[in-house]
């Protein structure tokens, strides 16, 4: 899909294609729908991450709090997004051993006991091994530079989704 597609796409269009880029959040899809036309997929990605970062500290956890857990319930019950499937198996989530997904669930549990937000990582450049490790880490990290860690690898899943899309079909 190239750039004057995306230029082309009315509300309907736009929301539908890029509503998961944040993932759960289609109000940003919204919202940048209004910036059109975009030069590129640089400036569409940076119109998305403006938009999160202009949103009051309230609305940044909102959207952390709209990603599910990594190797977590919705992942066991098989009610996550396609995107974040995609992503969770990618990085070998969907075949952790009952250890491993207990040590996971109990890291998250206690991270998000912290933060009151869900640890958010761009699983597509991790895997099994080091999402504990980097949960383990990023848990000990005072709360205002952890939420702009986590903010941080929202913004890298929102640039690998954009890419997926503007990079699809492209021969
Ligand atoms: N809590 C999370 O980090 N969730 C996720 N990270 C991804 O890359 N995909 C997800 O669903």
């Amino acid at each position: 899909m190239d750039i004057e597609k995306v230029n082309s796409m009315d509300f309907g269009e736009f929301v539908d294609v890029f509503g998961n880029v944040i993932e759960r959040c289609p109000l940003i899809a919204a919202a940048v729908w209004s910036q059109s036309p975009f030069s590129n997929l640089e400036d569409l990605e940076k119109h998305f991450f403006a938009f999160i970062d202009a949103l009051p500290q309230s609305g940044q956890e909102g959207i952390l709090r709209c990603h599910p857990d990594l190797a977590g319930r919705e992942l066991q019950q098989g009610t996550l997004t396609a995107e974040s499937q995609r992503e969770q198996r990618g990085a070998g989530l969907t075949s952790l051993n009952a250890d491993e997904r207990l040590r996971l669930a109990e890291l998250n549990a206690q991270y998000r006991a912290r933060f009151g937000f869900p640890f958010v990582l761009a699983a597509r450049l991790s895997d099994r091994a080091a999402v504990p490790r980097e949960l383990a880490r990023r848990l000990h990290c005072p709360p205002a530079q952890e939420l702009r860690t986590a903010l941080g690898e929202v913004k890298k899943i929102g640039h690998l989704r954009l890419a997926d899309l503007l990079g699809a079909e492209q021969t």
